[in-house]
């Protein structure tokens, strides 16, 4: 990859995408293709195809996709299911079609089975059930890891499958319902204190474990797979920051300056117990995550707050 190489960003509004294109511009890349959704929905089979052939990207990272926390996942498994089978099932043939040399394509850690051993090792992919609230992501991410493996087995092509866990940082969706729990849990404890409430409300047991990763990492790891990974083994990406939802928190009350009581609310589903990812092959290419936990809050805080002043902050650049 060059920094005149044309690069073509799906997703570039939404967190990774973002973070990706902050570290290719950082970088120097400077020959970028970029569409919104309003200007090409990746679910319409046709316009991605006129687009492939027109654009001709010589690399792709394929950050668009259909995401959510638990509540969205168990909410709109149709969602989750068909936009995600067909953008990425578009995307990737498209781009081997169009003599794209290379493609990255994002799974997650919740691919894995739901009581998976742990560390979670790559191998461990497809051998026990899924975790029922993100079965429908899961099934389509999998089908994914296999698309991109096929289409390396048939026709060469150098798609490569990151499987990161989960995420936070800068341009997340801080929707109260549908966002995963850090960034959620920040606009939760932001509106309480600005209210004076005595206590915020904590989905399910706060017991889970869940290992954070702010995303400049995951733009990292990317970069460095898309220039010198090129098998069609998985890889997952991980911090070794892992927490409970409790822990977290407290971690995020403290980042707000909230005071009052957490309050757990067992009504509302755990998900997976734990999804802890073993990163030996990504640390046998000599890599690791930068950022700690305690920091990365505390600037996502940051960045949310800063969002409020400039709401088109999400849909920037
Ligand atoms: N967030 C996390 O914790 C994790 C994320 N990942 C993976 O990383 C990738 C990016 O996730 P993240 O950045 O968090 O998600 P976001 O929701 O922040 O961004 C997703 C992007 O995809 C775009 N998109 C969705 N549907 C379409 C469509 N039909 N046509 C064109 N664009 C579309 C969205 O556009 P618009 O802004 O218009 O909606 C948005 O820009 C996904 O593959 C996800 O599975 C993996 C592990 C953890
Ligand atoms: C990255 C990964 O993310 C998803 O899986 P998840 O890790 O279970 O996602 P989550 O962030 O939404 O929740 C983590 C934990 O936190 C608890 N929790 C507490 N309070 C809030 C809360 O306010 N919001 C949310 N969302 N969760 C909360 C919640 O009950 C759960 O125990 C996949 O669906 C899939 O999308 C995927 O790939």
């Amino acid at each position: 990859m060059h920094t005149s190489s044309k690069i073509y960003v799906a997703g570039h509004r939404g967190m990774v995408g973002s973070a990706i294109i902050r570290r290719l511009k950082a970088e120097g890349f400077d020959n970028l293709v970029l569409r919104t959704r309003q200007e090409l929905d990746l679910i319409d089979q046709r316009a991605v195809e006129d687009f492939f052939a027109v654009e001709r990207p010589e690399y792709v990272f394929l950050a668009a996709a259909r995401v959510g926390g638990i509540h969205a996942n168990n909410t709109y498994p149709a969602e989750f299911l068909r936009n995600n089978l067909a953008i990425q099932t578009n995307v990737i043939h498209s781009a081997w079609k169009n003599g794209a040399k290379k493609l990255l394509f994002l799974g997650s850690s919740c691919i894995y089975p739901r009581d998976c051993r742990q560390p979670i090792k790559e191998e461990y992919l497809l051998t026990s059930p899924l975790e029922p609230t993100n079965e429908w992501y899961a099934i389509a991410k999998i089908a994914g890891v296999k698309t991109c493996q096929a289409y390396r087995r048939q026709y060469a092509f150098d798609a490569i499958c990151a499987m990161p866990t989960n995420l936070y940082g800068p341009n997340d969706n801080f929707d109260p319902q549908d966002s995963h729990v850090l960034p959620g849990l920040i606009r939760r404890f932001h509106e309480a204190k600005l209210r004076g409430d005595e206590a915020v409300a904590i989905w399910g047991t706060g017991q889970p474990l869940r290992e954070f990763m702010h995303v400049d990492d995951l733009a990292d790891a990317a970069m460095l797979l898309m220039r010198s990974y090129s098998r069609e083994e998985i890889v997952n990406v991980g911090s070794g920051d892992e927490v409970s939802i409790a822990e977290l928190a407290r971690l995020i009350a403290d980042a707000v300056g909230f005071r009052g009581r957490l309050e757990f609310d067992p009504s509302r589903p755990d998900g997976t117990p734990r999804k802890r990812l073993d990163i030996s092959r990504l640390e046998a290419m000599g890599w690791s995550a930068r950022t700690r936990l305690q920091p990365g809050i505390a600037g996502t805080y940051a960045a949310f707050l800063a969002a409020q002043h400039d709401p088109v902050e999400r849909t920037a650049p």
